[in-house]
């Protein structure tokens, strides 16, 4: 902490000397173990944006409270914000002595499912992409934890006052996580499901006459609680329930989208990418030998098949342009979560010298995994029939560090919060095979984790 106050007085001398007026520093220090959901939960009282991010499988999880800038790009979004973001960079004094992955400055957010899209109604307290370079990050990282300051500097400031502030918010932040209570929910309603089956019919029916080969059709639940929901209790109960699922929220004035996906979009380390096909679902088995008829009867199964067959090659061209050393394997193999389980097929790739991240979102998303084949006629089919506003519904979410390192999920498996009711999402990937109550089942499936999340159903 001294170490602090030293490098802002010296910012504070530098600011004198060059004449300026305001520079941003950023400040990592390694600290005690913290519980991410207590960090996140603790930021509640002092700050009106807030984002979690942990992925199981690599002992992993990022917290982002408050917001010193806002990326929200318009036209050609993915590029915009990799601009803004470069440009911020040249103007940040960052001290990090760690070189583990989403500690220093870190960008995290989202963007809509539809480019452009205009959000209102339950979406309302939603820009249409943002990603946010927080306050305060912990990142947690193979059991250690790091703590990020993003600290604005001015001229006229003392070093004290600052220090003031800083300690302020670690007080209020970094302690344990008090007692939460799980709302209960007093009302479910399910916005026309006919309507939902009607419309997977007239998708097939258009698929058969050669419209387009595969489209996503999503659903929206609504859920009444007996109080406000609490996001971080959503968080507590989706991390000990669904493993190897990317668990994430992003909160905006009081608005939190949250949830559990099991799909990467596209994770870099190192130049190394790595991404997911994941289509192709059916149910979990009460027994083990069930469970594995299941899962032979799933990797075999044509419909199911060729729902994925479509993911794996669109995903393979758009990694093709902008990695070298392309390793994807012939088939799927099963992926089994606690609820259902998919058909997986993992991608990796060597990032091209001059690709990032924000490159290879751009070539994937949507993927046909949430949009469909071919892209456009998919896309404009959606837009055009489906029932709701997707929002940030099956949008990539995610972070990116300074050294271009970061991830990106399907947003899936999601629900937006707002006081004590809740929007779930959940859709299915319709193909010329597809029947409409064999597809309204397997939403209610990916609905599930969600609902259990937040407190059970009636
Ligand atoms: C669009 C969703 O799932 C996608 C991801 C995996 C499997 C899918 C499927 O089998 O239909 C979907 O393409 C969702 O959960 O809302
Ligand atoms: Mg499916």
């Amino acid at each position: 902490m001294v170490e602090i106050e030293e490098q802002l007085s010296g910012l504070i001398q530098k600011l004198k000397r060059d004449q300026r007026n305001f520079m941003l520093l950023s400040y990592t220090e390694k600290i005690l173990f913290q519980d991410p959901i207590a960090f996140f939960e603790n930021g509640k009282a002092l700050f009106e944006k807030r984002f979690f991010w942990s992925s199981a499988d690599q002992d992993f999880s990022v917290v982002g409270l408050g917001s010193v800038a806002r990326l929200t790009g318009s036209q050609d979004r993915f590029m915009n914000v990799e601009e803004k973001w470069h440009e911020i960079l040249t103007t940040i004094f960052i001290e990090n002595p760690y070189t583990i992955p989403g500690t220093g400055p870190v960008i995290m957010g989202g963007f809509s499912f539809h480019e452009q899209e205009q959000l209102d109604g339950i979406w309302a307290d939603f820009e249409h992409n943002e990603m946010v370079l927080p306050q305060i990050i912990l990142t947690n990282y193979r059991g250690n934890s790091y703590i990020t300051h993003q600290i604005p500097i001015r001229v006229e400031q003392t070093a004290e006052k600052i220090m003031e502030q800083i300690n302020e918010h670690r007080l209020h932040t970094l302690k344990p996580r008090s007692e939460m209570r799980q709302a209960e929910c007093i009302l479910k309603q399910d916005l026309n499901p006919d309507a939902w089956k009607d419309l997977v019919k007239f998708a097939t029916d258009e698929i058969k006459k050669g419209s387009f080969s595969k489209v996503v059709l999503a659903r929206e639940l609504r859920a009444t609680y007996d109080q406000n929901v609490s996001p971080a209790s959503v968080l507590m109960n989706l991390v000990e329930e669904q493993h190897h699922s990317y668990i994430y929220a992003f909160e905006s004035n009081g608005t939190c989208f949250v949830g559990a996906s099991p799909e990467r979009l596209v994770k870099v380390e190192d130049n190394c990418l790595l991404s997911t096909c994941l289509a192709g679902t059916a149910p979990r088995g009460g027994t083990v030998s069930e469970d594995e008829k299941i899962g032979q009867e799933l990797l075999k199964d044509r419909k199911n098949l060729q729902e994925h067959a479509y993911v794996v090659d669109m995903i393979r061209q758009a990694v093709e342009s902008c990695c070298d050393e392309v390793d994807i394997p012939d088939g799927p193999v099963l992926l089994p979560l606690k609820n259902l389980q998919h058909l997986y097929t993992p991608v990796r790739g060597k990032l091209k010298e001059g690709k990032t991240l924000l490159h290879v979102v751009k070539q994937l998303h949507p993927t046909p995994a949430l949009g469909g084949e071919p892209r456009n006629e998919a896309l404009h089919f959606i837009r055009q029939y489906e029932r709701l506003n997707r929002g940030w519904y099956a949008g990539p979410v995610g972070w990116m560090d300074a050294s271009g390192n970061g991830e990106f999920a399907v947003a899936i498996r999601s629900a937006l919060l707002n006081g004590n009711q809740a929007s779930l999402f959940a859709g299915c990937g319709i193909v010329r095979d597809s029947d409409p109550e064999e597809e309204f089942k397997e939403t209610e499936i990916k609905l599930t984790p969600m609902l259990s999340a937040l407190g059970g159903w009636k």
